[in-house]
């Protein structure tokens, strides 16, 4: 049966599943789902018992931005040499520690910005710079040479695909061929860095997700042994969901997996690069820190193929709203957006957690209401603690943090349109023109406001009120004007 407004759709017909209770009247789709398999039958997950769903999250791990290599290939448009130093002075001005600042042997583009960085002076020394490498010795031997006489630390992030689908399709390679080919790669990295002081070495098994989890140890360890990780000289282990496919705490249980199967564990840097193709990048980053993660790799604000990386971010500030430190300064949020989506060239959007346009801003009548007693609780809490306001427990509902904290105004917390009500439109009047109107005038002044915002279809703002407030009681003597000393009537705050 077609659907006459969307005459592409079908209303689906098949049966309501056997098993489907009482309450549910949802009938079988004619979408074609059994194409795919779930991950348990594509890889092992051997984990039976688990310590990560008792953890806790305490403390940030260490955030690789990614966005010059993983973000940058991404792009219609790859950075030009401009933008990567920008996005570059950036990330040191956020307080990143080690950023992965390209693929050296891609293209000149990229091997020429790692020896901007190699012959200028403009890394802190506290900061370490990665350049990413397949196992390919000619392209290892490029890299190489890109970073020659770089005195800050450098890793070199050597990756190759173990996956079943990949090794077979991609690289022709059975599983011991893959593993020669893996270390192959790590003797050529070794040999032709392994002598420099300053170098230090990374793996990443890509699509780590789906590769059998005793073949993924047996040749982390391989390369761990080989590049005779040390607690000096320790080598991080990156195990990326190249394509995230599954739920996150298939994720967790094979980030543990990982974490106690691992020889020489107090020697490897366990780390993770989550995409989000299923939306759940962040989830994924999440769980496996804590089962056992202590380096995330991802973009800011979620850039990269596809659906993206992780959003660090929004992992950052989702420690900072549980009274973590993120050990990064979001104190100005919107230039740090400003910069992202000059040098991406990709709009960040409204609703993206913390930076978006809307994300502090309510235009619900109910909401408003309790953000307005809220700032008023805060308030009076900081005058009764004798305390600066930014210094108190945040409690406003609806706002899961100060958008101060993140250098925004209060301007735009309380928006009106025809969902709004009486205490969004007194929030608006008193907190833009000190007017603050008597209880009974914001019930009979909203049912105008409604009245108007309902035929016109669209937001007013705080001069439209008062305009239409001016129009709507034009005995009171308010908007450019002295107040009243009427009860009935508002009054025109102080401040
Ligand atoms: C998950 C990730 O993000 S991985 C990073 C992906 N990023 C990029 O690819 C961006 C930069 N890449 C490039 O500029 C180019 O791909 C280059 C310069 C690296 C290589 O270019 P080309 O030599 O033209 O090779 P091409 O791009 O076709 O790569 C495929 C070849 O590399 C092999 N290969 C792929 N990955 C790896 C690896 N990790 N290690 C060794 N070989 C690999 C493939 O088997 C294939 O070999 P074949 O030609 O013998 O079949
Ligand atoms: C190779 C790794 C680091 C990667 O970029 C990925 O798997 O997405």
């Amino acid at each position: 049966m077609t659907n006459s407004a969307f005459p592409s759709l079908s209303t689906p017909a098949g049966p309501i599943p056997a098993d489907a209770p009482q309450w549910n009247r949802q009938r079988r789709s004619q979408m074609p789902s059994h194409r795919y398999r779930d991950v348990y039958s594509r890889v092992d997950v051997p984990l039976t018992s688990r310590e990560w769903p008792t953890k806790r999250l305490t403390a940030a791990p260490l955030w690789v931005p990614v966005d010059l290599r993983d973000g940058n290939q991404a792009l219609a448009e790859p950075m030009d040499p401009a933008r990567k130093l920008r996005f570059f002075e950036l990330l040191i001005a956020m307080g990143y520690k080690e950023i992965e600042i390209g693929y050296p042997s891609a293209s000149q583009t990229d091997y020429d910005f790692v020896r901007v960085i190699a012959e200028g002076e403009i890394v802190p020394a506290d900061v370490a710079v990665v350049v990413f490498t397949p196992a390919r010795r000619d392209l290892i031997e490029r890299t190489v040479e890109s970073i020659r006489g770089i005195r800050n630390e450098v890793v070199i992030h050597m990756y190759t695909a173990t996956a079943p689908i990949w090794r077979e399709m991609v690289l022709g390679k059975g599983r011991e061929e893959l593993r020669e080919l893996v270390l192959a790669g790590a003797r050529d990295v070794l040999e032709l860095a392994g002598h420099l002081p300053n170098v230090r070495f990374e793996f990443s098994p890509e699509v780590f997700n789906l590769t059998e989890p005793d073949y993924v140890v047996e040749i982390c360890d391989a390369v761990t042994e080989l590049w005779d990780a040390t607690p000096q000289r320790p080598v991080i282990l990156n195990l990326p969901a190249t394509v995230e496919i599954a739920t996150p705490n298939v994720y967790a249980d094979q980030i543990e997996y990982m974490h106690t199967r691992l020889a020489r564990r107090d020697s490897v840097i366990l780390s993770v690069h989550p995409h989000n193709d299923r939306g759940t990048g962040i989830a994924r980053a999440e769980l496996a820190v804590l089962a056992g993660a202590q380096r995330v790799e991802g973009c800011i604000f979620g850039n990269g193929e596809r659906t993206g990386n992780v959003d660090i971010a929004t992992l950052a500030l989702n420690l900072h709203a549980q009274g973590v430190d993120p050990m990064i300064d979001f104190s100005d949020i919107d230039e740090i957006r400003r910069t992202v989506e000059y040098c991406n060239r990709i709009e960040v959007h409204p609703r993206h957690p913390y930076v978006g346009d809307l994300v502090h801003t309510a235009f619900s009548g109910t909401h408003q209401d309790a953000i307005k007693k809220g700032f008023a609780e805060h308030r009076a809490r900081a005058a009764a603690e004798g305390r600066p306001e930014r210094h108190i427990e945040w409690r406003v509902p609806y706002l899961p943090i100060d958008p101060a904290d993140l250098g925004r105004s209060y301007d735009a917390v309380i928006r009106v349109n025809s969902q709004s009500g009486k205490g969004g439109i007194a929030y608006l009047l008193e907190s833009e023109y000190g007017i603050e109107l008597p209880r009974r005038m914001q019930i009979d002044f909203s049912r105008r406001v409604q009245e108007h915002t309902d035929s016109t279809g669209v937001e007013i703002d705080a001069a439209g009120l008062l305009a239409l407030f001016e129009r709507s009681y034009p005995s009171s003597g308010l908007g450019a004007t002295e107040a009243t000393d009427d009860p009935s009537l508002p009054e025109r705050s102080a401040s």
